[in-house]
């Protein structure tokens, strides 16, 4: 009898063993990021939790330097530090969302939103193409692989940089991906020097679109296509409905953003400009699959993340101040849902966008 119940005791450890190996930090060999090794960017260990208040005083900000919107990039770039870590190892390299495809798992369609995205510029070989707000290069490496063109990514992000990098080198497309740290509001590339652009739900962290807009325009050549994907409020938001306004509080607090933009905005802001405006739609928008059933479908899963960050923590692996950065997350999560359910929000409104004139790049197929 003590033998049957030893027996079942070691194939109990064993299938424990096995779930913490494959679910828990097996993950990694996918997403490039193991729970033991979350760090928080740039910072250092002991300022993780400073970083995470000062992080938060930005919201508390009186309203006089409120409408300074200068410290922003440094704000997104703190941001960055403490959830990179955390991005990666619990949703995968592309820090975005998409529609969810039947038959299709998350990875796989994530892939085929950042394809479409290609497909709108026609990115193909020979072409240079900018990554607006990269992250760690996900998008960057779906697309030069579908397309062969060369991407040059930007981000704030200095550790994103270094990430972006890495895995671009272990792909073995650097010959095709680089990477730039830099301000998308004021970028270190000439005038008319990209053939392409495209913008995966980044473009949401400038304080005024315009400026960004501004800075894409001018580094296309004449002829150019640009694409986005925005964060906007829907026809359905009304400003008046308290739980609407909590739902997008939320999306902001837990985001970076220092404030959502309207639908009926972004056309205007393209063409205000130069931009010619080619096509716009809410690619969240039936038939397309609910982009936020992951993120709901995911409760367990959190409840595990935030057991395993907490453990971490108090073992010291994991620096103090993940717990925190993890519960902001989860929260985020719930917000980033009701958006999706009430319908007042989508991560994919879609703008195509051409710079007038004529280039060899641009026009032909
Ligand atoms: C475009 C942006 C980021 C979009 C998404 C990639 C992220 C938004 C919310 C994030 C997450 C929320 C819950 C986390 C969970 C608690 C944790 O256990 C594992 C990671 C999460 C799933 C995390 C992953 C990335 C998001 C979905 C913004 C910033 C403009
Ligand atoms: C949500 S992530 C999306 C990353 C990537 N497009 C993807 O889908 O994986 C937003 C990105 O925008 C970048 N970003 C935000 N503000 C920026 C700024 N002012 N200049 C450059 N990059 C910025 C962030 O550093 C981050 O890489």
């Amino acid at each position: 009898m003590e033998t049957v119940t030893a027996v079942w005791a070691v194939l109990a450890a064993a299938v424990a063993v096995i779930y913490w190996f494959v679910w828990v930090m097996g993950a990694a060999e996918i997403k490039g990021k193991r729970a033991v090794e979350l760090k928080m960017g740039s910072i250092t260990r002991d300022k993780v939790q400073d970083k995470y208040k000062q992080y938060w005083s930005f919201f508390r900000r009186p309203k006089e330097t409120a409408s300074d919107s200068t410290n922003v990039p440094a704000f997104v770039d703190t941001f960055y530090n403490l959830v990179t870590d955390i991005y990666e190892w619990g949703w995968g390299q592309s820090f975005h969302f998409s529609p969810s495809i039947p038959g299709l798992s998350h990875r796989d369609a994530t892939r085929v939103h950042e394809e479409r995205a290609a497909d709108l510029i026609r990115a193909r070989p020979g072409l240079k193409v900018l990554d607006v707000g990269c992250g760690v290069g996900g998008p960057m490496r779906a697309i030069a692989a579908h397309s062969r063109a060369n991407i040059v990514g930007i981000t704030i992000n200095e550790y994103q940089v270094a990430r972006a990098r890495a895995h671009n080198r272990k792909a073995g497309l650097d010959s095709i991906c680089d990477v730039v740290c830099g301000n998308f509001l004021s970028m270190p590339f000439a005038d008319s020097s990209f053939d392409a652009a495209y913008s995966i739900e980044a473009t949401c962290h400038a304080p005024k679109l315009e400026d960004v807009y501004h800075e894409i325009y001018r580094v296309l050549k004449p002829g150019a296509l640009y694409v986005s994907y925005e964060w906007v409020t829907t026809p359905l938001f009304h400003a008046d409905n308290e739980e609407h306004v909590d739902i997008i509080q939320g999306i902001e607090r837990g985001d970076a953003l220092p404030g959502l933009r309207s639908h009926d905005e972004i056309a205007d802001i393209a063409k205000s400009v130069g931009f010619e405006v080619l096509d716009e739609k809410d690619l969240a928008k039936p038939p397309a699959g609910p982009w936020w059933t992951r993120l709901k479908m995911g409760k367990i899963a959190y409840w595990r993340n935030h057991l395993l960050v907490s453990a971490l923590t108090m073992l010291r692996i994991a620096p103090k101040g993940v717990v925190e950065v993890h519960e902001m997350l989860y929260e985020t999560a719930g917000h980033l849902t009701r958006g999706g359910e009430t319908g007042i929000f989508t991560p994919m409104h879609m703008i195509l966008c051409r710079k007038p004139g004529t280039t060899s790049a641009g026009d032909s197929p």
